[in-house]
């Protein structure tokens, strides 16, 4: 039997009244998820603005934690995870946000972001082999080192920026990437191309990614699999194709009927998704 790479079991997170209000926000309503170890997956994650998205990626990342129910990794918890078991969860549960400019902090050339995580979790022995892996990683994101090596992050463009992101992860050869909005503050010509490095990462090293997104379009080019959320609760759920081609709730149906499909298809389907027709509905 295989075991699971990630198990959400039945995990809610109520946020406790704010300032301004006495009423409690049940952001997340008994989630549940199951993601296999020897079954590498894409999953979408969809819902508009305020529907437990990100809620459900803070708790994954072990930056918050579930109000009731459990995260397991690897068939442990991941809230009393010490140790070596902690370091390994660190390395291999990987993020890349929607803000590539957020995680790079200005005064360092972008190098800094690639060499952290080398020395951090002894990835090279020397420094040529550093500096090779640097390389290894950004050319498979499409970029050229030499493009970008030494250079300061405002002197990239966003894109540039969200595939060094990519490439850091890639670096730490992750076996889960959460995927928080990665493309949506990145210049439409550009959103391609990193869902690309994304599902490259996938196919190449097996990697099952959890991409978050309001955007059912990028979903559907990227994701195998999709969970719809609704005010925290899933409303939704199976293989993207059926989902996304006949949507069972009224909430996914009013999703999928704003997005105009056939021009962002055309534009970037096909590089991404072979078997795609024009319009999916
Ligand atoms: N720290 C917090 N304290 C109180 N309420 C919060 C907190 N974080 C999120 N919420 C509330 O929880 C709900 C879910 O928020 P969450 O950020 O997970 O949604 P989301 O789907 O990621 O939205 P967006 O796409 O806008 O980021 C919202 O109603 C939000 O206002």
């Amino acid at each position: 039997m295989s075991e699971n790479l990630l198990e959400i079991r039945r995990a809610s997170k109520v946020y406790q009244r704010g300032l301004l209000t006495s009423k409690a926000t049940i952001a997340l309503k008994e989630f549940s998820l199951v993601l296999k170890q020897d079954e590498p997956t894409i999953l979408t994650i969809a819902g508009e603005s305020g529907s437990g998205k990100t809620t459900l990626a803070m708790m994954l990342l072990g930056f918050t934690t579930a109000t009731t129910g459990e995260v397991l990794y690897k068939g442990k918890n991941i809230a009393g995870l010490v140790g070596k078991e902690r370091m390994a969860y660190r390395r291999e549960v990987q993020a890349v946000f929607q803000d590539p400019f957020a995680v790079f902090n200005p005064f360092y050339k972008v190098d800094h972001l690639l060499t952290v995580p080398i020395r951090q979790f002894k990835l090279a022995r020397t420094k040529a082999e550093a500096t090779s892996k640097m390389e290894e990683a950004l050319n498979s994101v499409g970029l050229r080192p030499e493009d970008v090596l030494g250079r300061f992050p405002h002197q990239l463009s966003g894109g540039q920026r969200q595939r060094i992101n990519v490439a850091r992860a890639l670096l730490l050869k992750p076996r889960l990437l959460i995927a928080d909005e990665p493309v949506s503050m990145v210049d439409a010509s550009l959103r391609a191309n990193i869902l690309e490095s994304l599902r490259n990462l996938h196919r190449d090293h097996g990697v099952s990614i959890i991409y978050i997104t309001h955007d059912l379009t990028t979903a559907y080019h990227v994701a195998d699999n999709i969970i719809v959320l609704y005010k925290g609760e899933v409303v939704e759920k199976g293989d993207v194709e059926s989902v996304i081609r006949n949507p069972q709730h009224r909430y996914t149906q009013l999703l999928v009927d704003s997005i105009p499909w056939p021009n962002l298809d055309q534009r970037w389907g096909h590089s991404i998704r072979t078997s795609e027709t024009t319009n999916p509905r």
